[in-house]
């Protein structure tokens, strides 16, 4: 299917392969940060981009076309490394760590000055795409996953910059639907409250009983 890649990798080599990349994604991560924060004087801004770009060409001389998409493994393990907001390799992912605890779905995560909105809060749109993935995560470990089809979103108070927690849980099923709630938490406050239904795609439900491995999977 469109996106979805098999790779014949030993968990060994997975292994590998997150020790290499995630401090890479790690530095990056810091690098956006500080780019959002320097104060440094104009010829070590100019020195910054050099460096930068060199990196950057050393990068790109060999690398994927298009996206990281997601890939999988014979024993059906999914990795989604390219996802915005939990992907190993990718340094716009804040990232969430998604964790499952009985029902309750949850990321605890420390938002940095990159995902600023108003003024020390965290952007809503950030917060928005937190929630998409965290329901929709809700919604996976229930074994009951879809695509995002409606999201609503109710920004209570501001989210300020920092520790905050993004948690979801499944309400009910019905049909191919999923109804999904879920909060984001500071200092035990709730500041966001979101509902979500997501949907298996029809491309999906005309697979049948007999889904690609993976597909219905926890990605990591
Ligand atoms: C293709 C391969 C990949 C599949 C992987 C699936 C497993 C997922 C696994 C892991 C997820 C991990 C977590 C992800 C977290 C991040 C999520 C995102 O960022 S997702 C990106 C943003 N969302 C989109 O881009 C959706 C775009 N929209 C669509 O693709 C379709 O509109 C879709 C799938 C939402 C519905 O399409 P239909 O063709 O399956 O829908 P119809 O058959 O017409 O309706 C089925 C039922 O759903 C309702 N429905 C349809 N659209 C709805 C909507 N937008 N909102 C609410 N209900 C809707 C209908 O009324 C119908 O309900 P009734 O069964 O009659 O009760």
């Amino acid at each position: 299917m469109f996106g979805h890649v098999m790779e014949d990798l030993t968990p060994e080599e997975i292994a590998a392969a997150s020790q290499l990349y995630a401090p890479l994604a790690d530095r990056v991560r810091e690098l956006v940060a500080a780019t959002v924060l320097t104060e440094v004087p104009a010829p070590d801004v100019a020195k910054a981009i050099q460096l930068i770009e060199e990196a950057t060409a050393l990068l790109g001389t060999k690398a994927v076309e298009g996206s990281f998409g997601v890939r999988w493994t014979p024993d059906g393990k999914r990795r989604t490394w390219g996802n915005a907001i939990v992907g190993l390799r990718n340094p716009i992912a804040p990232p969430l760590d998604i964790r499952q605890r009985g029902d309750l779905t949850y990321a605890d995560v420390v938002i940095g000055p990159q995902y600023e909105g108003p003024p020390t809060l965290v952007h809503g749109g950030i917060i928005a795409a937190m929630l998409d993935q965290v329901l929709g995560d809700a919604a996976v470990n229930a074994g009951v996953p879809g695509m995002t089809g409606t999201l609503r979103i109710r920004y209570n108070r501001g989210t300020p910059l920092g520790p905050i927690r993004v948690q979801s849980a499944v309400d009910r099923v019905e049909g191919v639907k999923t109804f999904v709630s879920g909060q984001v938490i500071v200092d035990d406050a709730v500041t966001v409250e979101a509902e979500g239904i997501f949907i298996l795609p029809k491309a999906v439900r005309d697979l049948g009983d007999n889904p690609p491995p993976g597909i219905l999977a926890p990605g990591d």
